[in-house]
C-alpha cells in the first residue's frame, strides 16, 4: 500500500493538475494556496460564460456551496454537465446544507444534474444528504450529530451506493467510502476545527488527487484528507495561536513529502 500512496503522490507533483472552482468568497484565497501548496494548480471562476473554456483546460471541478446564489448555481450547473461530458471529476463540498431551504434545494438540483466522483462534509452534511435528521448550526458541524465509526462508515458505504459516489465525511476520524471500500483515517488535530476553511481546503485537496489520479478516486481521497490530518498535526506542534496555527498548515501541506506522510499515516482499512 506504501508504494501505492507514493505513486498517487508523486503523480500530483508531477502532473500538476488543473483544479477549477467555484468556491465560497470566505475561504476562496486558502483554497487557491493550499491546492498550490500540494502542488495542483487552482483556477477560480463562476462566470457562466466561461464554463466551458475552464472546465475543457481542467483535470478537476470543485464546487463548493459556502456562498452559493442563484448566479453561481446556474454556473456550477452548466460546469458540472460539462464535466461529466468531458470526464472530468467533480468534487462536491455541501457547505452548511441543511441550514436554508435555498441550499437545500440548490443541493438538490446539482445532485440531479450532476455526476459527482466525490462527496464531502462534516458529519452534519453528510447527515442531511442521506436523508437523516441533522441539527445544523452553519457550517460547521453540530456535536450532537455525533455518531460511532461504526455508524459513520455504514451511512457513508450506503450513501456511496446511492450517489455512485465516493463519500467523505470529516471531523475527529475521517471516513472514505465508496460502495465497496471504508477507510478510517485518525490523523488531524482539533485545532483544524478551530479555523474556517480547513474543509474547504480538503475539498481542494481532493480536487488534486483525484484530478492527479482519476482512476483512483477512493485512494486519492484517502490521501487528500490525511494529507490534511498529517498537516495539522505537525501544525499544531510548532505553533501556539489560530494565525500562527493557520500560516503553518500552508507550510506544512507544502513541505510534506511522501516519507513523512507513510511514517505518520493511521489510516485503517475496514
Ligand atoms: N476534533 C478534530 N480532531 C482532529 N481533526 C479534526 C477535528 N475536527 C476536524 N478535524 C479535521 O479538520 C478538517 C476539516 O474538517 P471539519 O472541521 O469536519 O470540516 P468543516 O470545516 O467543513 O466543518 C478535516 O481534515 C478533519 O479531519
Ligand atoms: C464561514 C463560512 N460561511 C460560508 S462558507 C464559510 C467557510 C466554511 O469553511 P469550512 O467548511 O472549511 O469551515
Ligand atoms: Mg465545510
Amino acid at each position: 500500500m506504501k508504494e501505492k500512496y507514493s505513486q498517487l503522490f508523486s503523480n500530483v507533483k508531477e502532473i500538476q493538475p488543473l483544479v477549477h472552482h467555484m468556491t465560497n468568497y470566505v475561504t476562496v484565497n486558502d483554497c487557491a494556496n493550499i491546492t498550490i501548496a500540494i502542488g495542483a494548480s487552482p483556477i477560480m471562476a463562476d462566470e457562466i460564460a466561461e464554463m466551458e473554456e475552464f472546465v475543457n483546460i481542467s483535470q478537476a471541478l470543485v464546487l463548493n456551496i459556502g456562498t452559493i446564489n442563484e448566479r453561481v448555481l446556474k454556473s456550477m450547473l452548466v460546469a458540472g454537465k460539462i464535466a461529466n461530458k468531458k470526464n472530468v471529476p467533480v468534487i462536491l463540498d455541501p457547505v452548511g446544507v441543511g441550514a436554508s431551504q435555498f441550499r437545500n434545494q440548490a443541493l438538490e438540483r446539482l445532485l440531479d444534474c450532476v455526476q459527482f466522483s466525490c462527496i464531502k462534509g462534516n458529519v452534519s452534511e453528510i447527515r442531511f444528504l442521506a436523508g437523516l435528521s441533522s441539527k445544523t448550526r452553519g457550517v460547521d458541524a453540530d456535536i450532537r450529530d455525533e455518531m460511532t465509526s461504526e455508524d459513520l462508515a455504514n451511512m457513508a458505504k450506503k450513501l456511496a451506493e446511492k450517489l455512485e459516489s465516493v463519500i467523505v465525511i470529516t471531523g475527529v476520524v475521517d471516513t472514505v467510502a465508496d460502495c465497496e471500500n471504508v477507510y478510517l483515517i485518525k490523523n488531524g488535530h482539533e485545532k483544524l476545527s478551530s479555523i474556517s476553511g480547513t474543509g474547504c481546503m480538503s475539498a481542494s485537496l481532493l480536487g488534486a488527487f483525484i484530478g492527479a489520479n482519476p482512476s483512483e478516486r477512493v485512494l486519492s481521497s484517502v490521501l487528500a484528507i490525511t494529507s490534511m490530518g498529517i498537516a495539522g498535526e505537525i501544525a499544531s506542534e510548532k505553533t501556539r495561536g489560530n494565525g500562527s496555527f493557520k500560516v503553518a498548515l500552508h507550510d506544512e501541506i507544502s513541505c510534506l513529502d511522501i516519507q513523512t506522510f507513510n511514517d505518520r499515516e493511521r489510516i485503517i482499512s475496514l
